[in-house]
């Protein structure tokens, strides 16, 4: 599989704050890829250096096979990017935006595709509305629209959920899929993790401007080794041989690594004349991986 995004030894200072530090990152072509990592991470920072916004201290990045770093501007024709801030021009309605973004690619025909942009991005009957008066839900949207009127193989969506209402965000993820089965590369930060679970097929997480783990998703919650949860309420006699758990009021929460040690647990408690008045097992998500991983880092 070709290579999407390539980013080698890339590294950027604020003042004192390393907000990036040698990151090195690549991205399948065709891919969902999730790009994840608390608060101050470094993820936009990175994403605004894919976009040109942002001019980074040392390193290399491309975009199939284009050097963003460079002079030579072609990449930007390959990505769409959809930045986390709303931006919008205050004097256009939404499809003289679109039409006037289309022409900064020399598409000076573009009707029909923005059309298709604003029916499958539900703004159709917003069309001839100015921006101005746009809800934030709808002027994300309209951000989104814009990232894609030169029909990028490459889309990098920075929290495009953000602000948008449950049902809008599954049509837009729908979309979304729509274009990855088309067989565009998707990257996409958020902070709503099931998401990324149930959308990206691989995960890079970040912190404090390194990336401390990357592998496709399943690799990721296969080899989380406190794979299974076990929530006990035990009244009667409670064993004090329990192995290690957490309290949550009434209940005792267990992680253990596969189901074959659920049996081992509930003889412990059953030995000991302890009763079992609840119980729930759950396989760990990507919440629990990436909790893990950042207090590990
Ligand atoms: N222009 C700037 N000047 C100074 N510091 C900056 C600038 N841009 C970002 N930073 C700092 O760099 C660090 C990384 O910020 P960045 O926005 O990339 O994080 P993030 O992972 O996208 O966070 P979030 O999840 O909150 O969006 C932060 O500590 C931030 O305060």
């Amino acid at each position: 599989m070709t290579e999407a995004i390539r980013i080698e030894g890339v590294s950027k200072r604020f003042g004192n704050l390393q907000a990036l530090d040698k990151i090195s990152l690549s991205v399948p072509h065709g891919s969902f890829f999730g790009l994840l990592g608390p608060n101050g991470a470094g993820k936009t920072t990175l994403i605004g250096i894919l976009g040109g916004l942002v001019r980074a201290d040392s390193g290399n990045a491309s975009i199939l096979g284009h050097n963003v770093m460079g002079q030579n501007l072609e990449y930007k024709r390959r990505v769409g990017i959809v930045p986390q801030e709303l931006l919008y021009d205050p004097f256009f309605t939404v499809r003289e935006a679109l039409i006037f973004q289309s022409k900064y690619f020399g598409l000076h025909n573009n009707g029909k595709h923005v059309d298709y942009l604003l029916e499958k991005l539900h703004l159709q009957d917003k069309a001839k509305i100015n921006t101005r008066r746009l809800s934030g839900g709808m002027k994300r949207r309209l951000m989104i629209a814009q990232a894609l009127v030169h029909s990028p193989p490459v889309i990098v969506l920075d929290e495009p959920t953000a602000g948008v209402d449950i049902n809008l965000r599954l049509t837009l993820w729908d979309f979304i899929r729509e274009l990855r089965a088309d067989g565009r590369t998707i990257i996409l930060t958020t902070h709503y993790l099931e998401e990324a679970e149930e959308l990206c097929d691989e995960i890079a997480l970040m912190r404090d401007g390194r990336i401390v783990a990357q592998d496709k998703t399943t690799h990721l919650l296969a080899n989380f080794e406190e794979n299974i949860r076990v929530r006990l309420k035990i009244t009667g006699s409670v064993p004090k041989t329990l192995p290690p758990h957490e309290r949550q009021g009434d209940y005792a929460i267990f992680s253990l690594p596969d189901c074959s040690h659920i049996n081992a647990l509930l003889n412990t408690v059953h030995n000991s004349g302890g009763t079992i008045t609840d119980m729930e097992v759950s396989r760990a998500d990507l919440e629990d991986v990436f909790i893990a991983m950042m207090k590990a880092h």
